[in-house]
């Protein structure tokens, strides 16, 4: 049995998995990071006894000694996964492939092992978290699948946070995603979905003109209600233009756990 954990800018996400390397979606908390302590409880509160952890950070060490802390007091030990972890599913081109974010080298990981019945096609994967990150998947050809690059931004929250912070007149508050914005908030809120979209279409069109076949958008995040409602309508949009079959962005909640889940099954401890 084992404790899943990713610590991301904002909040820390917890999930279990079983001995068959299946996520137990009941069994799933988010926390922010001041929370922490809450997991021992939590846990006691499902009946958990996790013999072993496997978890992520992109956040500071600190927090990962303190966690490292607490679990001591139930003799479970944590191992840190990073993107240079290997897995039979997925290549990573990056680069220098451990300066790649381990939430998304895990999160794609997580993708490909739940999207298992679209494996012949690209996927985009879009995470909507502190920041945006906009990763694209070439499908297997003969043995794993290439992560063959992304995008990082600000998320939706930093946007508009970003613009509240450095201006005297904006402020803070959502307004409707409209066309041509006639008052403020509106203004805001649509140029903050307009820029998330706008990016997230301009990966999946390049994706589509490798010729692999129509790429697969699956998206995941806590800013995700911020936008989710200008996704799908560009993305609709988009399909109808190219006169491709309509379905509807897949939503993901938690993939960097489902692929911390997977590698509980193929990764063991040096
Ligand atoms: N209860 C909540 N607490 C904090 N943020 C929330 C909450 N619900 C939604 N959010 C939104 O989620 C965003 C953070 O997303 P998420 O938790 O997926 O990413 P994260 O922890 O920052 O991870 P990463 O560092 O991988 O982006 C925040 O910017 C905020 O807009
Ligand atoms: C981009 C974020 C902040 C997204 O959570 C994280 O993946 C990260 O800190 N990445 C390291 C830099 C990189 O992926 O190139």
């Amino acid at each position: 049995m084992s404790l899943l954990i990713d610590i991301g800018n904002t909040r820390i996400k917890i999930g279990y998995a079983g001995s068959d390397g299946r996520r137990q979606q009941q069994h799933t908390l988010a926390l922010p990071h001041q929370q922490i302590e809450a997991i021992l409880p939590w846990l006691e509160e499902h009946g958990l006894r996790p013999t072993r952890a496997l978890g992520i950070s992109v956040a500071s060490k600190a927090l990962m000694y303190q966690l490292e802390g607490l679990l001591q007091h139930i003799q479970c030990n944590i191992s840190w996964l990073d993107a240079t972890t290997p897995c039979p599913l997925l290549h990573n081109n990056y680069e220098q492939p451990d300066r790649l974010g381990a939430d998304r080298w895990l999160a794609m990981i997580g993708v490909l092992a739940q999207q298992h019945q679209h494996r012949s096609r690209p996927i985009v994967h879009v995470s909507f978290g502190t920041a945006t990150t906009i990763d694209t998947i070439m499908p297997a050809t003969t043995c794993a699948a290439q992560f063959i690059g992304g995008l990082i931004l600000p998320g939706p929250q930093l946007m508009y946070d970003s613009l509240a912070d450095n201006t005297a007149q904006l402020g803070n508050g959502l307004g409707n995603i409209t066309a041509f914005p006639l008052a403020t908030r509106s203004a805001i809120s649509s140029g903050v979905a307009a820029a998330q979209s706008g990016a997230v279409l301009r990966q999946w069109q390049l994706a589509w003109q490798q010729h692999r076949g129509t790429p697969l958008l699956v998206c995941s995040g806590g800013g995700w209600d911020l936008i989710q409602e200008e996704i799908q309508n560009a993305y609709q949009q988009q399909l109808q233009l190219l006169h491709l079959a309509v379905e509807p962005v897949i939503w993901q909640p938690m993939p960097v756990l489902d692929g911390l889940a997977y590698m509980t099954t193929s990764f063991r401890n040096p």
